[in-house]
């Protein structure tokens, strides 16, 4: 399929180099990449010749960007490029075996049945319904950078997608521990963040699903409903359809949770990365339901495989961001607030009932949607708390929340909290929900 500028000047050898100091000139072939691994100092590029993008998003040319440590990434071409590095990077290499021509030729086929929906004259609701695409694997598929670029793809043919990110080990959207969804209007940066302004976000507060699987699934719950209430009133949004993005755990409750969001999201495609297994697992199960293309995608031998260390600092990374931005460019506030002023809560653990007021035999269970108030005391030091739109306590686990406080600071003796926030004032509720993620601000 035909896709992005013509190439100025296609060059004649993919991978040919030319080094001069600390700059490198990399001459790409048509449908080549050059797979980059950042080293501890960030690193200049920019595009000499030809088109190229990153991941789905294209590189303006001639215009140096640079980019942050440690970032992994590819520059693609579709029709041939040189690109400039300005730097030192950990690895840089090209690769010309990429799986890309199959991910555009599923972009082409969701591009179709958008059209398709937006034309919808059909009384039938299901008609104007564009994808929803939801794309699944094992951890290190490929799956956030695929995602990106289908979102990247039809932002820039003028859709509006959905963007639902369901995987709270990483955080794409904002700080990991919450699932989110958020327009997209625009190919992803290949730097920035996303703008939050729009973003829907619900949080769980732990890395693992593992921890509350009722409270995973209560919140996923909770965003599929109100994204349907947004669909319903937005018919523009509502044929761009949406892509999920989900978590890289796909044996035994991981496997549940894949089935619980395709059905709850109502899938309409789902993307099997880099795994035969779960393809034929899923392929089978949703077998009756003619509505759902289960489609196996190639993952790219570009993706990079990260040790639980590297998915610490990671997180530890996305929440720096969040407070800090990208390049420490921001500077959070800090608040002081009397203990009285705030209230915390943490969901589920806590027993249902005390065990004398069960009958005789019977052992209290855990309810894992329970709100329970939080004593205020230095356990909370370093959380990271979400900020809850809930007008009351037990409205806590159906409510989104507006953003996130840092604890920098617990006064016992004066029974003051000093916490980091994104703005300045009151926050917009005093209704704070703890997990079990914390930050060192240090680290
Ligand atoms: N073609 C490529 N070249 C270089 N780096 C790549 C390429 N594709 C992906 N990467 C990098 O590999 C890493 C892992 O990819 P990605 O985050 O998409 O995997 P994932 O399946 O979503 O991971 P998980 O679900 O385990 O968190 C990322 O840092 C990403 O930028």
């Amino acid at each position: 399929m035909a896709y992005g500028g013509p190439s100025m000047n296609p060059p004649a050898m993919s991978g040919a180099v030319s080094v001069s100091g600390n700059l490198k000139q990399v001459k790409l072939e048509r449908e080549s990449e050059l797979r980059i691994e950042v080293s501890d100092e960030p690193l200049r590029i920019r595009v000499v010749n030809g088109t190229a993008e990153i991941f789905g998003s294209e590189l303006p040319p001639e215009i140096w960007r640079t980019f942050p440590p440690r970032l992994k990434f590819a520059v693609f071409t579709w029709y041939g490029a040189t690109i400039e590095m300005d730097g030192v990077t950990e690895t840089d290499y090209t690769a010309d075996e990429t799986p890309m021509v199959s991910y555009i030729n599923v972009h082409a086929i969701l591009d179709a049945r958008r059209h398709f929906a937006k034309a919808s004259t059909s009384s039938d609701p299901e008609s104007s319904q564009g994808p929803r695409v939801i794309v699944v694997g094992p951890t290190d598929s490929g799956k956030s950078t695929l995602t990106r670029m289908l979102l990247s793809w039809a932002a820039k043919q003028g859709w509006k997608p959905t963007f639902v990110d369901l995987d709270i080990g990483q955080g794409s959207i904002t700080v990991p521990g919450s699932i989110a969804a958020t327009p997209i209007e625009m190919p992803l940066d290949p730097v920035e963040g996303l703008p939050l302004d729009m973003a829907l976000v619900y949080y769980y507060g732990h890395i693992t699903p593992s921890k509350n699987v009722e409270l995973y699934k209560t919140l996923v719950n909770e965003l599929a409903q109100v994204l349907e209430r947004q669909f319903t009133g937005n018919p523009e949004s509502r044929a761009a359809g949406m892509v999920i993005n989900t978590m890289g755990w796909i044996e035994g409750t991981g496997y549940k949770l894949l089935l619980h969001a395709i059905d709850t999201f109502k899938a309409s495609v789902v993307l099997v990365l880099g795994q035969e297994k779960l393809f034929s697992m899923l392929k089978d199960v949703l077998r009756s339901k003619s509505n759902v293309d289960v489609v196996k995608l190639h993952k790219s031998g570009g993706v990079v495989a990260r040790d639980r260390e590297v998915r610490e600092k990671s997180r530890d990374s996305r929440i720096q961001e969040y407070f800090y931005g990208l390049s420490k460019e921001l500077s959070p506030y800090a608040n002081t607030s009397s203990f009285n002023d705030l209230q915390v809560f943490r969901i589920g653990g806590g027993p249902q009932a005390p065990k004398s007021a069960l009958p005789i035999g019977s052992v209290p269970v855990s309810n894992p949607l329970r709100v329970t108030p939080v004593n205020i005391d230095d356990h909370l030091l370093h959380s990271v708390l979400a900020v809850s739109y809930a007008e009351e306590p037990d409205l806590i686990v159906s409510s989104n929340v507006s953003g996130f406080v840092y604890v920098t600071e617990v006064d016992m003796l004066r029974k003051k909290i000093t916490y980091l926030a994104p703005s300045p004032g009151t926050l917009p509720s005093k209704f704070l929900v703890a997990g079990s993620l914390s930050w060192l601000e240090s680290r």
